[in-house]
């Protein structure tokens, strides 16, 4: 039983120290108001405060959940696809970006643009105004918050949000259905993700063949690298990279190289080959900038096949989380005739761990991945003895070397060499 007076107490402390913090750095209170910024004020360097943030996370969940109890806490639960589908509506419809950002707005005027009800649009904005994103500051007035603004002014969150709420989103609905029909089936496309979108592909190359979707997915993976979980900087920080010195690094299922890119700039002696689809190595490779031309390279290479390039490092970022045990095994076996004594892979990925083992908002970052990866590709994260099994079957020769998770990282380096 939790006393709620202890439980709002702890958070009244937590809050003290949080405000400190910020006032101490001359950083302003969290706010959703429009001109506010898209993240919560950075507190990264101090390490209690962060601490207390994530405290105050976990026991405002708690909190919520207490004072809801058991049933209304059941039927909230089964009315938040609406919510969903409130965004589904504001995406379609870009309703994001006829509200003037510093102004104002009206029903009445966006019901004209969008050509729907405008009852309908009323519905819509009041619904996602729960959770913050547009306000109604009085009747029949629109305004942006922080979080619509974001919509407006980062690409790679737009990407992100319109691939949940047009590709995630309904496929999410068929879920059950899905396994109903395949129940023990590992194939790709036997996933919610096809029953949903009609296909017997597997997604990635369902986007191979659908360029505005696919440009939308890459946008929302490379955006995925800029909150703090998933940075780009965890990576360049996490292995010995400058003991590759001059090696060179190849980039498998590297999407338009954005790792590679945040690796060549922080150590100008490596080289990379980005190896992906046809398509999206070209868009990487028009898209590199000038200055990166002599040590990034991009080869088209389907990653089921034999690896033709001799390398010090085969790096595989969410790449074998997308594919069952059969076919990650598959993955990296296509790499052991390439590898050299001193060759290493590294896989960059999550390593789940059991119930209470992390705080809440990252346990429950990696019990949303699951659900992705079931979702999306009939594919799983793993744990530690699941990764073991795969490198395993890949290889009994080959081992895990080591494990490092960096610091406020999401994911870890798994580093995987010979014997
Ligand atoms: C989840 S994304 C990961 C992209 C990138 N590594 C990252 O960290 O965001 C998976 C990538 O694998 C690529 N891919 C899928 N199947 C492939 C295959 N058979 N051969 C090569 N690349 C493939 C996709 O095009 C996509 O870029």
């Amino acid at each position: 039983m939790t006393s709620l007076t202890e439980l709002t107490s702890r958070m009244a402390a937590h809050a003290a120290l949080l405000e400190q913090s910020l006032a101490s750095r001359g950083l302003p209170l969290p706010s959703f108001e429009q001109h506010a910024g898209e993240t919560f004020p950075d507190v990264s360097k101090d390490a209690a405060a962060r601490e207390a943030r994530v405290k105050l996370m976990d026991d405002s969940k708690l909190l919520l959940d207490l004072l809801l109890g058991p049933a209304d806490l059941i039927n909230r639960l089964c009315q938040s696809p609406f919510e969903v589908a409130a965004q589904s509506i504001i995406y379609k419809f870009k309703i994001y970006d006829l509200v003037p950002f510093g102004g104002s707005t009206t029903y009445t005027e966006l019901a004209a643009k969008t050509g729907l009800p405008e009852y309908r649009i009323r519905t819509a904005i009041r619904q996602s105004a729960l959770n913050r994103i547009f306000d109604e500051p009085a009747p029949n007035v629109v305004v942006h918050t922080a979080a619509s603004a974001a919509l407006v002014h980062n690409k790679a969150i737009q990407d992100w949000y319109g691939h949940f709420v047009e590709e995630v989103f309904p496929s999410a609905a068929k879920l059950a259905e899905t396994m109903e029909k395949y129940p023990q089936s590992t194939e790709p496309n036997h996933c919610s993700f096809s029953t949903a979108f009609n296909t017997k592909d597997p997604i990635f190359k369902f986007f191979e063949d659908n360029p505005d979707r696919q440009a939308r997915f890459f946008g929302a993976m490379a955006g995925v690298g800029k909150g703090e979980g998933f940075n780009l900087q965890h990576i360049v920080n996490g292995y010995d990279w400058a003991n590759v010195g001059s090696g060179l690094v190849v980039d498998l299922g590297g999407s338009s190289g954005f790792v590679s890119i945040a690796l060549a700039e922080a150590f100008p002696e490596l080289k990379f080959v980005v190896q992906d689809y046809e398509h999206t190595v070209e868009g990487g490779k028009k898209a590199l900038p000038a200055h990166l031309k002599s040590r990034i390279d991009f080869s088209a290479h389907n990653f089921f096949t034999p690896q033709p390039i001799s390398a010090e490092v085969y790096f595989l970022r969410h790449i074998c989380h997308d594919w069952a045990a059969h076919n990650a095994v598959k993955i990296l076996k296509s790499l052991v005739p390439a590898l050299k004594p001193t060759s290493r892979i590294i896989l960059c990925e999550l390593v789940i761990q059991p119930p209470r083992a992390l705080n809440g908002s990252h346990e429950r970052q990696q019990r949303a991945m699951e659900m992705t990866m079931w979702n999306m590709v009939n594919a799983q994260e793993r744990s530690r003895e699941e990764w073991e099994e795969v490198v395993r079957l890949t290889d009994d020769r080959l081992a895990i070397l080591s494990i490092n998770r960096p610091e406020n990282s999401w994911d870890s380096l798994i580093e995987i060499g010979w014997k």
